[in-house]
C-alpha cells in the first residue's frame, strides 16, 4: 500500500501501524509536511471556494450563535480563512475569540475579538487580539492539519488544543475544520489527544453530526 505520496510508518515492511511512539511521532512529522504542502499547493480560488463550503457546513452544524462565544483562529499556512464567516457570527448575535499562545507547553488563552479591533504579534509572530477579555468559548473551532475517522485532529505539533481543552472548566463543543484532502485513516492518537465532536470539511459527509 506504500504508494506514491504516502508516508508509511517505518519499522514494518508493509507500512502497517507500529506501536512504537518514536515511529509514530516521525510519521506525524512527515504527514504534517505532506498535508501542509498539499493545501499550500492549492490555488487561492480553490481554497476560497472550499472555505465557503466549510463555512456553510459550520452554519448547519452550529445553528444560531446568538449569545455564544465561538473561538476561531487567525489563518496561516493555507488554513481555511473564516474571517468573513466571523463577521456573520457577530451579526447573528455571537462573539468571536482568538487563541493566544502564552508559552510553549502551556494551554492557549482565548481573547474576545471583532473584525477591525487591534491585533499584535505574539509568540511565533502570530497575530493575537491586543486587548480582548479572556474568555472560555462555548464552541471551539480548531484548524486541522489532518483528521481521522474517529474525529481526532492532527495539528502543528505543539499540543496546544489538547492541553487547552483538557484544562477548560467549561466543556465546549469542539469542531475541527480543514479540507477534505486532510483526511487520514487514523492519526495514531496519543493517550492525551482529545477527539473533536465533529469535523467540518468542504465535502458534506459522515463527519457532520
Ligand atoms: N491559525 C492558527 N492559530 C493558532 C493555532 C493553529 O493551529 N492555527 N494553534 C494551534 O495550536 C496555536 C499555535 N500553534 C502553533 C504551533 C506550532 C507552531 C510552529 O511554528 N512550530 C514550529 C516549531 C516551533 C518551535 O518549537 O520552536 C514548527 O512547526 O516549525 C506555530 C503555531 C494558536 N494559534
Ligand atoms: N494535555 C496534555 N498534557 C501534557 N502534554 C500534552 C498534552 N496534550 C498534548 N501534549 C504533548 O504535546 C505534544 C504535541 O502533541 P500533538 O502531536 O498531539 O500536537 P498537535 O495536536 O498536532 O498540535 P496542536 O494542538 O498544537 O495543533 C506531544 O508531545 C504531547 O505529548
Amino acid at each position: 500500500m506504500a504508494g506514491k505520496g504516502t508516508n508509511p510508518i517505518p519499522g514494518r515492511p508493509d507500512g502497517a501501524p507500529s506501536e512504537l511512539s518514536q515511529d509514530i511521532s516521525q510519521w506525524r512529522v512527515g504527514e504534517r509536511k505532506r498535508l501542509i504542502g498539499l493545501r499550500l499547493a492549492m490555488s487561492a480560488d480553490e481554497r476560497a471556494s472550499k472555505t465557503r463550503a466549510i463555512a456553510a457546513g459550520l452554519d448547519r452544524l452550529i445553528g444560531s450563535p446568538q449569545g455564544r462565544i465561538v473561538s476561531l483562529y487567525w489563518p496561516f499556512r493555507g488554513e481555511p480563512d473564516l474571517r468573513e464567516w466571523s463577521t456573520k457570527i457577530i451579526e447573528a448575535g455571537g462573539q468571536i475569540a482568538l487563541p493566544v499562545v502564552i508559552a510553549k507547553a502551556q494551554p492557549l488563552e482565548f481573547r474576545l475579538w471583532a473584525p477591525g479591533e487591534p491585533l499584535e504579534r505574539g509568540v511565533w509572530n502570530i497575530l493575537v487580539p491586543s486587548s480582548g477579555r479572556v474568555v472560555e468559548p462555548d464552541v471551539v473551532v480548531a484548524p486541522v492539519v489532518g483528521f481521522d475517522a474517529a474525529n481526532y485532529r492532527l495539528g502543528y505539533g505543539g499540543g496546544f488544543y489538547d492541553r487547552t481543552l483538557a484544562a477548560m472548566t467549561k466543556r465546549p463543543f469542539k469542531v475541527g475544520v480543514g479540507y477534505a484532502g486532510a483526511r487520514l485513516a487514523t492519526i495514531h492518537p496519543h493517550a492525551q489527544d482529545i477527539a473533536m465532536d465533529a469535523i467540518v470539511t468542504d465535502e458534506r459527509g459522515s463527519h457532520e453530526h
